[in-house]
């Protein structure tokens, strides 16, 4: 039987990262993908010229739509902008027993454009990072999510460390916006481990943590433990940018298909 999985984020229109780019990974990854849009985007690879968030009751809709016909193996949680949508997205994962859930804390996108209300962070951070799994941040949004600022290495291990306990969770540091590598920390059950990547010169690399985390929602949903899911979804982020697609103005998208053969498909 085929497994499954469920995004809760925002759609991009330009379909490089958010909704379309959390479908086409878990597609491209073998799992049946389903969506719970929180927000419409009008966006392309230079920036957001426009969010439309959907209606509290409307988000609940989709979410009992959803877990009362095709049960999901898998949850990763994207763009949230508000904290009525935080807190209607968290009532309803705690009464469906929601599990392996993924949370991409994401904030701004790639392109410099804030994606989320100010005062939705600490509501993220009371009501929803307790239910979750694993937490994706980046180097900035574990900066400010932790409050420590990240020069190097042994600051993503604290900053880490400091929000696994919080939360009781694990936490993926990612390294995508370090200079020297692409080198991503995990802490989990108070020890931490290191997924190393080499940095690949390529500037289109909007909806790279999209990517990542539903990747990895993905291999969870296949049966995958946490430590394997990250590598396996880091060896296919690695391979999306190594692809070099180029595409628009600013920075572009990943190539999602480049592990499908054509004649696969054909
Ligand atoms: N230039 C790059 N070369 C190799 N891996 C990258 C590069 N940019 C990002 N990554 C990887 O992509 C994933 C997403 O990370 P990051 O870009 O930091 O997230 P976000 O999109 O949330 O800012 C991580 O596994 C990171 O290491
Ligand atoms: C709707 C939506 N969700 C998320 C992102 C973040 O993208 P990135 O993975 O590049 O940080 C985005 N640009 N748009």
């Amino acid at each position: 039987m085929m497994k499954t999985a469920l995004t809760i984020a925002g759609s991009d229109s330009s379909g490089g990262a958010g909704i379309q780019a959390d479908m086409k990974t878990m597609t491209a990854n073998g799992v049946y993908a389903m969506s719970a849009i929180t927000a419409l985007t009008a966006q392309n690879t230079t920036g957001v010229m426009s969010i439309m968030e959907v209606s509290k009751e409307f988000l609940e809709q989709q979410l009992d739509s959803i877990f009362t016909d095709i049960y999901p193996d898998a949850v990763k949680i994207g763009m949230v902008p508000s904290p009525d949508l935080i807190r209607a997205i968290a009532d309803k994962l705690e009464y469906y027993h929601a599990k392996n859930i993924v949370i991409d804390p994401v904030m701004i996108a790639t392109s410099g454009s804030r994606l989320i209300r100010e005062e939705t962070i600490n509501i993220m951070k009371d009501k929803l990072f307790p239910h979750g799994a694993l937490l994706t941040p980046n180097l900035w949004e574990a900066s400010v999510l932790s409050g420590i600022t990240i020069r190097d290495e042994m600051d993503m291990v604290r900053a880490a460390e400091l929000l696994s306990k919080e939360y009781g969770c694990a936490v993926l540091c990612k390294g995508g916006h370090s200079e020297k590598n692409a080198n991503d920390l995990l802490y989990y059950d108070k020890k931490y481990r290191w997924f190393i990547g080499e940095r690949i010169h390529n500037l289109n690399t909007h909806g790279t943590g999209c990517t990542l985390s539903s990747a990895i929602a993905a291999e969870l949903a296949k049966g995958k433990d946490l430590e394997e899911a990250i590598q396996l979804a880091k060896e296919y982020v690695t391979g999306a940018l190594e692809a070099m697609l180029d595409l628009g103005k600013g920075n572009g998208p990943l190539n999602h298909m480049w592990n499908i053969k054509q004649e696969d498909i054909l």
